[in-house]
């Protein structure tokens, strides 16, 4: 068997996707969660199998899934490794791998589980949860592509992500070793005075060594301080460098990436850049530090009794051992509070979006009971891990105390025995507490670089430019300033959601410049997703759309992007004036214009009525505005951008029938220099339609 690999979630609707990418490592191939979650179609709510096989026949793989009947069978004839689905505690939906079947009845099943690394289960264990029975076989095919894993990334992400900073840290850290190396004076000096100074009489010695004392101390203490404004200098230039980054990179991923994440998991990473911080925080400031103590103190001790400076290494495989006992729990109990803690935040940032949904049927009661479920399990597990971490804390301060005693027991017996003298004996019991604390330091980092390493690999997929602008769009072979459009033609066009039934298939229509089509369909017919194909959200699966007889798909999403308007079912409106709203920029030098625009197309008179006319601030989601003000400010939005394409998604749902006219009237007027296609349920607006579809049994049939 080849060594077995298991990829970590990065959220908890990661699992099957990571399973995917551990798999596909383990035969050899390699890919990324982003494009794995585009491929299999994986949403908030996780992966369906479906969506897994699909994704892995995408990859060159053979997948067959079954649900078992007989698990014996299973035993006898399962390909490993297969991804089997489980249903965890609160029946959450879970994916792992089984990379091993037991071969006696003492045996174990052995399970990569995204979520906690590699696990052996009993079978009772296992059948507990694998309710479903349903697995899935996979194996590569000639298809496959082989591609040799870049171990290296990681490390040289983090390269690339101090290499401006390394100076400064190059500077704290060689203070830090300065800071370390002057804290043995404490110990040495105490050791003379006792040993040599004092019963000697010898004043002179005593103010030097007083002297130097003070002055090694403000020495430790300003060069203390020089460093602590080294590492917060760094902090601060690395934060606002890596979120300039991050911020800008997170801007171009594919707008199904923010459908497919909870806000949550994306603050989640907006937060990870910190983490990174503090690692490098802590590499370049305390493991220096703390690697050094451990180095020169048992020096020390060695130099003043190479028996004591035995006993004192053994403290370093004890912490060891201590370590790797409570590793494990301490890392699983980490995940489970980030992941808690994620969870609430979304719930949290979900339901006070939708407050006023929750008012108007007053089921506060109900969201403020589950919004305690959810915080009180992200307590229950902050507890488990202080817990854990607490009886962590316990056993390594007995261990601490065991060590010192036995130290301080066999200095005090070689001061009996005048091997040493009382002084080294002071100073090996002082330098040998130093070397406790810096051991228990080091075992402790582990953890704090595992919690890193999640944060690093989540940055190192952002980091990837393949997955920026998968929107689409290769080479501009239109050109913005000789772009007109005449035609767009959609022909024989299908689209399957990854892991679900088609939605559509072979729908044709085309529309011209000058035209207005409206395309009509029951709820959930595909109608706006239709739209959002023709925006480059969604990729489609075969057919073709023709602009100008030019594929979409090979067209610049942001060139596209410049010539279609949009007004969605929903408005965003951001916490601004009403003209920043339809501008979405602070150019002060086209207020002008966008008022010239709505006083000659007669969206004035609505906008004029507000407290602060244009100026008006309308709060955080337009809160001050009404449906039908926010739909014209949609409107207005599209429309002042003068586009070649206006796709409408219901924009008048929200108007009175005189706004409505009002509304038809204006397209009536601009569609001589633009295409429009609306989508709708409102047969009252089809009287203005040039042509008219509407979805029939998932295809478009044309009904004028
Ligand atoms: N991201 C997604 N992942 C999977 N399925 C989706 C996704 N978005 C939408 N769907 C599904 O696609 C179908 C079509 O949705 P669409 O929004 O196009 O309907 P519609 O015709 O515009 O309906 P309505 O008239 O209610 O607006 C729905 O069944 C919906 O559940």
């Amino acid at each position: 068997m080849k060594k077995p690999i298991i990829v970590q979630q990065q959220g908890t609707s990661d699992c099957g996707v990571a399973c995917l990418l551990s798999i596909l490592r383990y035969f050899g191939g390699n890919n990324k969660i982003e494009n794995l979650r585009q491929l299999s179609g994986t949403t908030l709510q996780g992966t369906s199998m479906l969506g897994l096989k699909q994704a892995s026949e995408k990859l060159g793989m053979d997948a067959e899934a079954y649900e078992i009947e007989d698990v014996d069978l299973f035993k006898m004839k399962a390909d490993l490794p297969c991804i089997i689905h489980l249903l965890m505690e609160g029946n959450m939906e879970h994916y792992v791998i089984c990379y091993k079947i037991p071969t006696s009845k003492s045996d174990f099943y052995l399970i990569g589980d995204p979520a906690f690394g590699f696990r052996e289960w009993t079978e009772e264990k296992i059948l507990s949860h694998w309710k479903s029975r349903v697995v899935l076989f996979l194996r590569p095919n000639k298809h496959f592509v082989y591609s040799p894993q870049t171990r290296f990334s990681k490390v040289i992400l983090m390269r690339n992500l101090i290499k401006n900073d390394i100076h400064l840290l190059i500077i704290a850290s060689v203070m830090g070793i300065i800071i370390a190396a002057l804290g043995m004076s404490t110990a040495i000096f105490t050791q003379n005075l006792l040993d040599h100074i004092l019963p000697e009489f010898q004043f002179k010695k005593l103010y030097l060594g007083l002297f130097l004392f003070v002055l090694i101390g403000l020495a430790k203490s300003g060069i203390g301080y020089l460093r602590g404004v080294f590492l917060i200098r760094q902090a601060r230039e690395f934060n606002i460098r890596i979120m300039d980054d991050f911020y800008g990179k997170l801007f171009q991923l594919p707008s199904d990436f923010f459908i497919s994440r909870k806000t949550g998991e994306i603050i989640t990473r907006i937060n990870d850049t910190r983490r990174i911080q503090e690692l490098i925080s802590y590499l370049f400031g305390s493991l220096i530090i703390d690697l050094l103590v451990v180095f020169t103190s048992v020096i020390f001790i060695f130099y003043y009794s190479s028996f004591i400076g035995f006993i004192s290494l053994f403290t370093v495989p004890l912490f060891i051992c201590l370590m790797s006992i409570f590793h494990r729990q301490i890392i699983d109990s980490q995940k489970e509070v980030m992941s808690s803690s994620a969870m609430a935040e979304s719930h949290f940032v979900d339901v006070i979006s939708g407050i006023h949904s929750i008012k108007a049927v007053n089921k506060e009661n109900f969201f403020i009971a589950r919004g305690k479920q959810f915080y009180q399990n992200f307590q229950n597990k902050v507890f488990n891990l202080g817990f854990i971490a607490n009886t962590f804390g316990l056993w390594s301060e007995f261990a601490s105390n065991i060590i010192i005693s036995i130290i301080l027991g066999f200095c005090s017996l070689a001061v009996l025995n005048n091997q040493i003298k009382l002084g080294e004996m002071m100073a090996i019991v002082a330098i040998g507490a130093n070397l406790i604390n810096a051991v228990s330091r080091l075992t402790n980092s582990n953890i704090r670089l595992q919690e890193a390493t999640i944060a690093l690999e989540r940055m190192h997929e952002f980091s990837s430019n393949d997955l920026m602008n998968t929107d689409g769009g290769k080479s501009n072979e239109l050109i913005s300033s000789e772009f007109k459009f005449e035609s767009l033609k959609i022909n024989n066009l299908s689209f399957r959601f990854s892991g679900r039934l088609e939605l559509f298939s072979h729908i044709n229509l085309e529309l011209k410049n000058g035209e207005l089509l409206i395309v009509l369909g029951e709820i959930g017919s595909g109608k706006s997703i239709l739209l959002q194909i023709l925006q480059k959200i969604y990729n489609y699966d075969s057919g073709s759309i023709l602009i100008d007889n030019k594929e979409l798909r090979q067209i610049d999403s942001i060139f596209w992007r410049n010539q279609i308007g949009i007004v969605g079912q929903e408005i965003k409106i951001f916490s601004s004036t009403i003209i920043e709203n339809i501008i979405l920029d602070d150019v002060l030098s086209e207020h002008e214009n966008v008022i010239k625009f709505c006083e000659y197309w007669g969206f004035d008179m609505f906008f004029k009525k507000l407290p602060n006319s244009y100026m008006t601030i309308v709060g955080e989601n337009g809160v001050q505005l009404s449906g039908g003000q926010k739909q014209l400010v949609g409107l207005v939005r599209a429309l002042y951008r003068r586009p070649k394409i206006l796709l409408l998604d219901e924009p008048t749902s929200s108007l009175d029938e005189k706004t409505e006219k009002f509304v038809f009237d204006v397209l009536g007027k601009l569609k001589s220099e633009m295409a429009i296609l609306m989508v709708t349920h409102r047969g009252s607006v089809i009287s203005n339609a040039d042509k008219i579809f509407e979805f029939k049994s998932k295809t478009l049939v044309q009904m004028k």
